[in-house]
């Protein structure tokens, strides 16, 4: 046997059990939360460590492209909320019959509940106008900021805070309401805030909108459509 491949070695890197379980319980545990902010204020130092934690995203290049505009103040939420009400009147109309009535009974957001609000936005000029592994795809420095936002959502599941994603959302309304420039990008509008409960399954699963897909139906080996031997 190849002494590199030993398998102390080839192991060496990994977590110890109780970490590598606790990273899959957050990522499992991680809910969208809506409805059941609890209104206590996040201390400033757990609002750093989330941050931090979207900081160290991996980002196209480095380039770093993201933003984070916090917004506590009520009355801009509060116009953000009156924004999100504009556009689902809109959303609602695109299903019809009894999946309308369906999506008018769901709640999908949580901006007034929420103590914290946080807009999070991507630079494309970051790191100049030819960043490394962007070239042949623009949308690689959203990619990035997406991964930023995963981050922050799943620190935030360790932290028993919770995270909600609206984007039910006209971006020029929340552009004006945050003083946003045109050539920057708004990638999510999330709600924060401890929480009285989390579901155990998603929300919108638990209300009968749509479960989750098989996995294997979706893996597949050595070309698209060909299952897994
Ligand atoms: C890009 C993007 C955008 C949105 C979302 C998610 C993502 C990734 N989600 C949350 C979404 O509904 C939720 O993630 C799924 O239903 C799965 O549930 P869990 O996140 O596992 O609880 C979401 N939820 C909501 O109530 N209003 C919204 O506008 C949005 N927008």
């Amino acid at each position: 046997m190849r002494p590199d491949c030993r398998d102390d070695l080839v192991r060496a890197h990994a977590f110890s059990v109780a970490e590598r379980d606790a990273i899959y319980h957050a990522i499992e545990t991680r809910r969208d939360v809506r409805d059941q902010f609890l209104p206590q204020p996040l201390p400033d130092d757990l609002i750093a460590r989330l941050l931090r934690a979207a900081h160290h995203a991996p980002s196209v290049g480095f380039m770093q492209p993201w933003n984070f505009i916090l917004v506590r103040d009520t009355a801009i939420r509060e116009k953000a909320f009156e924004a999100f009400e504009r556009a689902n009147g809109e959303a609602a109309l695109q299903f019809e019959g009894a999946r309308r009535e369906s999506y008018r009974s769901l709640k999908l957001e949580g901006i007034r509940k929420a103590p914290l609000s946080i807009c999070i936005t991507c630079d494309p000029d970051r790191a100049g106008p030819v960043v490394l592994g962007r070239t042949h795809n623009p949308r690689m420095d959203a990619y990035s900021t997406v991964c930023a936002v995963q981050n922050l959502w799943l620190a935030a599941r360790a932290e028993g805070v919770g995270v909600g994603w609206v984007s039910i959302f006209h971006d020029a309304d929340i552009r004006a309401l945050l003083g946003i420039p045109e050539r920057i990008e708004i990638i999510a509008w999330l709600c924060l805030g401890f929480v009285d409960e989390l579901y155990g399954e998603p929300e919108l699963a638990v209300k009968g909108w749509r479960q989750r897909l098989p996995l294997e139906d979706l893996v597949f080996e050595n070309g698209w459509g060909q299952p897994q031997g």
